[in-house]
């Protein structure tokens, strides 16, 4: 049997960085996946991991993997808990064994991720497992959550934590106490990824729709608004650990002022989720929410560039959708990566078109996807 999971990737709508101090953000999910199949075997010994996109492939035998981490006493699924710093650099021997190529250096805690959730939820059992996505990795559009989401929950369910009804045809979802569970072993992953994750991202892949979240605690939030929004991949390559890492250091040499700025992010997210909830009376009440939405966007925009995580590309997609009277900011960690553009729905598609070529002569690539679909699903493949 084959147990495919899939979750989302997500934008974030406003607060991205003031949420890991404990200040607000919304986000939502997205319609780009990312899927993880496990096949367990029975007739080799080794663990395979084939990740599609990045093109690489481990194997790692069973036997050398008990030898480097039985002592913690695995699996252990229904208790999420972190890998420390002494196990990470057992995992980095694991991987570096398999000699990593030296300028895909930067994706190698991902891997660390899967040994230290693959064991921690399934043991030593031996298995093929093979990942690829929708999501660009590493562009601020969630790709390191959905990567932990759709594999913990994968593993999940073939552990004897979860009970699903494996004769289930499709997708199906988790009842709210395994998606938790899910959401938590994401968390865990998320840490190795990011070193210092705020769970908005986990959460929202995990639980789809709008979500708010605040100290780890996360809220539904019931969108009424039609919105769209053009997705633009400056393809300018970002670390979200290194950014995340380089705000803390700037609120540490500036804490008074810092604390300004991320209140008032937290004043913006806040906005964000009254006027989405809000319903809209008429065609004029909604284009007055979707103005203030777009003044909201260039207000964050600005807070995000006064605490560094802006970037010349950025920049240059801001400049180019402001002279067609667009509102932007970037979404996720910054420094690259992937800028949002409100399109309002009086906005013809012939202004959109004009605009993506525009982009697109920079070298960036733009598209629209679904904002608010569902979090984590699973199926089961009994063919083979
Ligand atoms: N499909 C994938 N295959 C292999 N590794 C992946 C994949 N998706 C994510 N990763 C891991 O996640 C890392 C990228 O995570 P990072 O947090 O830097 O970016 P992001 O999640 O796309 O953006 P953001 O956190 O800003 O939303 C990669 O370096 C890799 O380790
Ligand atoms: C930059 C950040 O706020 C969002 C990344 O999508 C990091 C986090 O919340 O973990
Ligand atoms: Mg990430």
């Amino acid at each position: 049997m084959e147990v495919t999971a899939r979750a989302p990737g997500k934008i974030i709508l406003a607060g991205e960085h003031a949420v890991v101090h404990g200040y607000t953000a919304v986000a939502s999910s997205i319609d780009l996946y990312t899927v993880f199949s496990i096949r367990l075997r029975s007739d080799d010994d080794t663990v395979k991991l084939k990740l599609n996109d990045i093109g690489l492939d481990f194997s790692w035998s069973v036997r050398r993997i008990k030898e480097v981490l039985s002592h913690l006493g695995s699996p252990f699924s229904s208790t999420p808990t972190s890998c420390s710093l002494e196990t990470i650099k057992s995992l980095a021997t694991l991987v570096d064994e398999q000699s990593f190529p030296e300028t895909k250096i930067g994706l190698a805690s991902g891997v660390y991720a899967f040994l230290w959730l693959y064991t921690s939820i399934l043991g030593f059992k031996p298995a093929t497992v093979t990942v690829s996505s929708e999501l660009p990795v590493g562009a601020g559009l969630g790709s390191s959550a959905a990567y932990c989401v759709s594999l913990s929950a994968a593993l999940l369910a073939l552990s004897d934590s979860v009970k699903l009804d494996v004769s289930q045809k499709g997708w199906s979802t988790f009842n709210e106490s395994e998606a938790e569970l899910v959401n938590k072993w994401a968390f865990e992953g998320e840490k190795i990824i990011h070193g210092k994750p705020s769970g908005v991202d986990n959460s929202v892949s995990t639980f789809g729709n709008v979500i708010k979240f605040k100290s780890g605690v996360m809220t539904r939030v019931n969108s009424n608004m039609p919105l769209r929004m053009l997705i633009t991949n400056t393809k300018v390559g970002r670390d979200t650990k290194a950014l995340v890492a380089n705000v803390s250091a700037r609120k540490s040499r500036h804490p008074d002022a810092m604390c300004s700025v991320l209140n008032a992010i937290e004043a913006i997210s806040d906005e964000w989720s009254t006027i989405i909830q809000s319903h809209a009376v008429d065609d004029l009440y909604l284009s007055a929410n979707e103005e203030k939405l777009g003044e909201l966007m260039e207000m964050n925009q600005g807070l995000l560039l006064s605490i560094g995580v802006s970037h010349a590309s950025i920049e240059n997609v801001l400049q180019t959708s402001m002279k067609y009277k667009l509102a932007s900011k970037l979404t996720g960690a910054g420094g690259g990566g992937c800028v949002l553009t409100l399109l309002p729905t009086h906005i013809s598609g012939e202004v959109i078109g004009k605009l993506v070529e525009e982009l697109g002569s920079f070298g960036f690539q733009s598209f629209t996807a679904g904002i608010g679909g569902k979090g984590v699903q699973i199926s089961f493949d009994h063919s083979s």
